[in-house]
């Protein structure tokens, strides 16, 4: 793959730019009565205003031609084909194959994948609905009470943030835990309160190697065989992994093993058996929906041409502000108490996914690539850090996420929710003139020269992109179209960047590091030798205060 920065559309970008970067949007909403119209579009329930954003037809021509120069309908069309675009790992990509519910032919290394992929799904969902009938019992005869997912990383951001987000859909008398960090306080404060008798414990992990994972669910295991005994486990374990073996090893019958593939990433796997606490805590049924609107934007982002294409759209716009405009950033912003958790997911999703400057042939990107990634849900980050989004020297592109009907009606809760976002975009996009602020400040009476002094802080900008995604409720349908477009921007992003999207050799030095530090911690006889000075410091230090001293 030749270099993005020599890219045609690439230049012409550049000089298109110069031209662009002084508008401001105030104006074009001025000129253009159609701009809303021109900029937004619709997949099923989903509605995307994108007019909000810095760009003229033309910006959209060419970033379209971008994305057309560097390969996007060709790695699209592999990437549902099977073929192994994890380039790294010599894997195909395939969790559109887990939603794939039309039942198309993807084949693996010459083996369609999709009746295996129906067979895993028919277990999960026939195990969920045993846990929610109570008919999957515990080793004294009684039903499930508290399911306690242990995972981590995409193991555990995935299922948990959806089934935070569908909880309006959970069952009474179900409750669904997550224990992720290695952190004991996380699995003991979970389990206090928890009756073993009553308790399945699901470890999810893909390797089943995961350290903070292993030593969760070892814990765990003790916790309930002194209550239980050994000959408990059976009933109070079940997993899901890629590991066969290491299941079986670990002492988890493997009867109770639900599967996936390692063309599964391990944050795009929450449509896979990760998904299983998903399904017991919302039913098969809804666990369907969740696939079907998967479908739905993947079926979209497969057929639709580039130009009138969501996820692109997003992804291109993406490029424009971090390539062209230098913004390092980007937030998300879900007006939805139920979407609490999706930033922190979508941190994983997409800064392991693009948050890397090797390109695929293996020379570095000499372009900026993923931003850093950033949200809270509803007004609460109005209160917080939307003042640097407002006034401050960064230009952080927002995306405001907002479902028009809430599941809690209550008096006017809804509609002051939604006056707020669409508040906020309009605040940024529109800004606030010295003039106006002036005319504000003169309105309230206030004295010339303290008016003078206030007017610089009054300023707005304005001129600060957002999109806004709206849809008539958060339901598994809408839920699973919302993730799945994000899935697609971030593919579509690393393919223009030229990264792999699906490896991160990132996250392995600290791993490596963390095991030879935990001798040095542990054992008075190992030495912290061999690290620098500040590492072996601190390693001394954190002894001696173990150690009480
Ligand atoms: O599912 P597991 O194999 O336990 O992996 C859990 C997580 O740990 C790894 O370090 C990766 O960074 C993540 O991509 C992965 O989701």
């Amino acid at each position: 793959m030749s270099r993005l920065d020599h890219a045609t559309a690439w230049e012409a970008l550049k000089s298109h730019y110069t031209e662009v970067r002084d508008l401001h949007m105030r104006d074009l909403f001025a000129a253009d009565p159609e701009r809303f119209r021109r900029f937004s579009l619709s997949v099923g329930d989903l509605m995307l205003d994108y007019s909000k954003n810095r760009i003229t037809e033309e910006t959209r021509n060419l970033l379209v031609t971008l994305a057309e120069e560097r390969g996007v309908p060709e790695m699209r069309a592999a990437m549902f084909s099977g073929a192994p675009i994890n380039s790294t790992e010599h894997r195909a990509v395939l969790h559109v194959a887990l939603r794939n519910r039309a039942g198309r032919v993807i084949e693996v290394d010459g083996e369609d994948v999709t009746p295996l992929v129906n067979a895993e799904l028919a277990k999960v969902r026939a195990f969920a609905e045993k846990v929610r009938d109570g008919s999957w019992t515990g080793a004294t005869g009684k039903p499930v009470r508290d399911v306690v997912n242990i995972g981590i990383g995409g193991s555990d951001l995935g299922p948990a943030m959806v089934t935070q987000a569908l909880k309006p859909y959970g069952k009474s008398g179900l409750k669904v835990h997550f224990v992720s960090n290695v952190d004991a306080s996380h699995l003991v404060e979970t389990l206090k309160g928890l009756d073993p008798e009553t308790t399945l414990f699901l470890v999810a992990s893909k390797t089943f190697t995961t350290q903070e994972t292993l030593t969760n669910a070892t814990t765990a295991r003790q916790w309930l065989t002194a209550a239980l005994g050994e000959a408990a486990v059976a009933n109070h374990f079940a997993a899901m992994s890629t590991n066969a073996e290491a299941v079986g090893a670990f002492g988890i019958d493997t009867a109770n093993m639900f599967r996936f593939w390692d063309w599964v990433g391990g944050r795009y796997s929450l449509w896979s058996a990760i998904g299983l606490p998903i399904a017991i805590a919302i039913g098969p049924d809804n666990f369907d929906a969740l696939l079907a609107g998967a479908e739905d934007m993947d079926r979209h982002f497969h057929e639709a041409p580039l130009a009138e294409n969501m996820p692109v759209i997003l992804a291109l716009l993406g490029v424009w502000y971090t390539n062209f405009f230098g913004s390092g950033a980007h937030a998300v912003l879900p007006y939805d108490q139920y979407l609490a958790r999706l930033p922190a997911y979508l941190q994983q999703a997409d800064m392991e996914s693009n948050g890397k400057t090797t390109c695929r042939d293996g020379k570095p990107a000499l372009w900026a690539t993923g931003p850093v990634l950033f949200g809270e849900p509803g007004t609460n980050g109005q209160h917080s850090f939307y003042q640097l989004l407002h006034q401050g020297s960064h230009l952080i592109p927002c995306d405001f996420i907002a479902p028009a009907q809430s599941h809690n009606p209550r008096g006017d809760h809804h509609a002051i929710l939604l006056a707020n976002v669409l508040a906020q975009g309009e605040a940024l996009m529109r800004g606030k003139t010295a003039a106006e602020a002036e005319a504000e400040l003169e309105a309230a009476s206030l004295p010339a020269s303290q008016v003078e002094a206030l007017v610089p802080h009054k300023v707005f900008p304005g001129n600060r992109p957002s999109n806004t995604l709206i849809m008539p409720r958060l339901t598994p349908r809408t839920l699973g179209m919302l993730i799945a477009l994000y899935e697609h921007k971030i593919f579509v992003q690393g393919v223009i960047w030229g990264i792999n999207s699906f490896d991160q050799w990132g996250v392995e030095l600290g791993k490596q590091l963390a095991k030879r530090i935990l001798p040095a911690l542990k054992d008075d006889a190992s030495p912290a030798a061999g690290h620098d000075a500040s590492t072996a410091g601190l390693i001394a230090a954190v002894k001696a205060l173990r150690a009480g001293k």
